[in-house]
């Protein structure tokens, strides 16, 4: 039997109806009881704020926090008696999130009290999306974003009563530039149907909307930017849908769905790439130079293969090995973090740092916020920078190690280590990056020379300098917290 027990209400950010001091409020410490019926059998019901608890044996026993209640809907019956079926949301296995439901059974006076409690109940919980508005591209992946859509999500949506405002997109850039004017005014969060690339699109839209909303000059990497105020989850549709993985560890859309319901979410940090004065795009997920940015290259020149494109560019990679090194000059501005307790570290002055060398490329890693960083000089403290790695010519074994454990399966802590000296990780809050001896630009290197992978998608840079700003926490994910997770999370 599924209970709602195994929803973490402590330890997470699973929104709590408790005051800041730590207390009960009074509203939530009354009580609603009655003896409804479960199976036939009789049961004492109760109902704070927080908690919806069923009393009885332990096959129709409950405590469901109310933070998980999907859905409470009262069906007539005869003489004058409802049955109210409660669903609501639990963990099942390590990424997974189920629905599961309760019916109790009682008089339709008494079941239809109940059922309003409960939804107004929800209603009160914190961060819950009342409004959406969702994305849908339906070119992304195998072309059925908008079947996924109306098929599993919705009905979680409707089952929830959160209300949607459903937008297709009708060509290449519709999202980006319909959210960098859309007012976003009454709603609670954006929802995006596709993949990497349609994320990209909706957060750059809706970063650049904010920052001219608030008269912020955004070509400027000195600019204090303004967070984006609500949150952004993906449904996963696309072909690769690495946010997707890394926000809810599965590629399940009604995982997903319901990760948006309860509303849970992380916030992120995102890149601000700048070239010749302007700002080119932000970067939420990942950000790559030189082979980082072959690679998406190759693959766009494939999609007629689908998701194997990226198979065929790794597989590619690994047999010719033939990486383009790079005259590179890398400057950085380190990050220490506010919370560094290391003596060492403590006054350090931020000042621009240099490497210089040939490497094969330079990449950026996404960057949840709350994660402790991952450095081992620092390694216990609460980071606002973010990690580049900078990598030096690879054997194939070396690529294996860095995609298979590293990139993919982003298990970044576990490159770092004796056996990884062909990348050099860098905390950073800003970095340039020049090449010393750009290749003629009608040439295959210059053309690769110029361009980066901005979160899977091909960024023209129009030279072969840039510069990246780290701006923490400018977007907030809707995301699942596994159990695995949760001693990372403050
Ligand atoms: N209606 C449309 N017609 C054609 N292209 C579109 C349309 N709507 C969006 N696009 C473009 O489709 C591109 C690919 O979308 P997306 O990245 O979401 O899917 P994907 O490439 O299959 O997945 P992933 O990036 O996760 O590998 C985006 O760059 C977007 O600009």
């Amino acid at each position: 039997m599924a209970t709602a027990l195994e929803v973490p209400s402590e330890g997470t950010d699973f929104p709590k109806m408790s005051q800041s001091d730590g207390t009960v409020s009074h509203e939530a410490a009354t009580k609603l009881e009655d003896v409804l019926e479960v199976e036939k059998t009789k049961c004492k019901i109760e109902l704070t704020k927080e908690i919806l608890t069923v009393h009885g044996k332990k096959k129709h026993s409950r405590i469901i926090p109310v933070v998980s209640i999907l859905s409470a809907v009262c069906q007539d019956e005869a003489n004058s008696k409802s049955q109210l079926t409660i669903q609501y949301i639990h963990r099942a296995g390590k990424s997974n999130l189920k629905i599961s439901s309760i019916c109790l059974k009682g008089d339709t006076s008494v079941c239809n009290e109940w059922e309003r409690k409960l939804l107004e109940y929800v209603k009160l919980v914190p961060h819950r999306p009342q409004r959406l508005l969702v994305i849908v591209n339906p070119e992304s992946g195998k072309r059925n974003g908008l079947k996924i859509y109306k098929s599993k999500v919705e009905p979680i949506f409707k089952l929830a009563r959160i209300e949607t405002e459903v937008v297709v997109t009708e060509s290449a850039g519709h999202a980006e530039d319909m959210m960098s004017s859309k007012d976003l005014s009454g709603i609670d969060g954006l929802v995006l149907v596709g993949g990497d690339g349609t994320f990209h699109e909706v957060a750059n839209g809706a970063l650049r909307k904010i920052q001219n909303d608030y008269g912020i000059n955004p070509d400027n990497p000195d600019s204090v930017l303004r967070p984006l105020e609500i949150p952004i989850g993906m449904i996963p549709a696309g072909t690769g849908n690495g946010i997707a993985f890394q926000a809810y560890s599965s590629l399940d859309p009604e995982v997903a769905a319901l990760a948006i319901v309860l509303g849970q979410r992380q916030p992120h940090s995102t890149f601000s790439v700048h070239a010749n004065g302007k700002l080119l795009k932000y970067s939420i997920f990942q950000l790559g130079y030189g082979w980082f940015g072959d690679l998406i290259y190759n693959a766009e020149t494939r999609r007629n293969l689908g998701r194997a494109r990226y198979v065929y560019v790794l597989l590619n990679a690994f047999v010719w090995n033939n990486q383009r090194l790079m005259d590179l000059e890398i400057e950085y501005l380190p990050e220490t973090g506010p919370d560094v307790t290391d003596s060492e570290n403590k006054d350090e002055i931020k000042e621009w740092q240099k490497i210089e060398g040939r490497f094969i490329g330079v990449h950026t890693f996404a960057q949840q916020n709350n994660q402790d960083i991952i450095d081992p000089k620092i390694h216990h403290s609460k980071h606002k920078g973010a990690v580049i790695a900078v990598t030096k010519q690879m054997s194939r074994t070396q690529i294996i190690q860095l995609f298979y454990k590293g990139i993919l399966m982003n298990q970044i802590p576990e490159l770092i280590g004796p056996d990884i000296n062909f990348v050099e990780f860098l905390v950073v809050s800003r970095y340039r990056v020049r090449l010393k001896s750009p290749s003629n630009p009608e040439t295959k290197d210059g053309i690769l020379e110029r361009l980066k992978n901005c979160d899977g998608e091909i960024l023209q840079l129009g030279g072969t300098e840039f510069e990246a700003r780290c701006h923490p926490g400018l977007v907030q994910l809707y995301h699942c917290i596994l159990p695995s997770d949760e001693k990372g999370i403050s």
